[in-house]
């Protein structure tokens, strides 16, 4: 049965990245889906305003909704200091598959941890069954229509405490306009656009920061 796209970006991966170097697997993905086959990784654009976030929030305990081949998991996780962590979510097990592939190739996989399953129901169990207090930094990349009701569940489960940086992938293209009308109106977020282009692409996106006021 022939493979699927993502099982060809491990390959490549596997193939031609360095081993325990999360630069290099980050640098391989974005060739392939530059030259060979486009795919939703956020991409070395993107990337970059995700790198300064996460270097702004200096997470203990980060979150990532959609985690998908794990290009972002092996970006966010190489920037965080000894002892942090990132929970990434992922509900497609054969996504969920390569990228724990993937995580592992990296050397990324003692801080990251791939919580399989939908984010509606892992969120509820962050506290007691994942041992989170409150989350630092969450990086949203999943369904876009799902970017609104997380939010107002991490809120729900008092996950977010006063300075917790949200950062939303995708606010241009495709869109989240519900999730940017939320948190742009809500007394409970400082929101900071950043605008970029979609991945691989001279396509207009833009990223938002939302810190959380308490
Ligand atoms: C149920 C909640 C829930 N729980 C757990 N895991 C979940 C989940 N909902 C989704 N997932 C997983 O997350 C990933 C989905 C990500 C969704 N991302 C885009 O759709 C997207 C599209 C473009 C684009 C497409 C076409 C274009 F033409 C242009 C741009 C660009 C981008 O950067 C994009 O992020 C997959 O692994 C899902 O299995
Ligand atoms: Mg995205």
């Amino acid at each position: 049965m022939n493979q699927s796209k993502e099982q060809r970006i491990l390959n490549f991966v596997l193939q031609n990245a360095v081993r325990g170097d999360p630069c290099s697997v980050m640098d391989t993905i974005d060739k392939y889906c530059s030259q060979k086959e486009w795919a939703m990784n956020v991409g070395n654009e993107k990337g970059l305003i995700l790198d300064k976030t996460v270097e702004e929030a200096n997470p203990s305990v980060a979150l990532e909704l959609g985690t998908y081949c794990g290009y972002s998991a092996v970006r966010i996780s190489r920037l965080l200091k000894a002892g942090a962590r990132l929970l990434t979510v992922e509900f497609n097990p054969e996504f969920a598959a390569i990228a724990k592939q993937m995580i592992e190739f990296a050397g990324v996989q003692d801080k990251v941890k791939l919580l399989e399953g939908p984010s509606e129901e892992i969120i509820p169990q962050l506290k007691k069954k994942y041992e989170v207090d409150t989350l630092d930094f969450v990086f949203l990349d999943h369904w876009k229509d799902r970017y609104t009701p997380d939010t107002i569940l991490l809120q729900e489960c008092n996950l977010l405490r006063k300075g917790s940086i949200l950062l939303a992938d995708n606010i241009i293209f495709p869109g989240a306009p519900d999730f940017l009308n939320y948190v742009r109106k809500s007394p409970h977020f400082k929101c900071t656009n950043y605008p970029s282009h979609l991945e691989y692409m001279q396509v207009e996106d833009a990223m938002e920061k939302a810190v959380f006021l308490g």
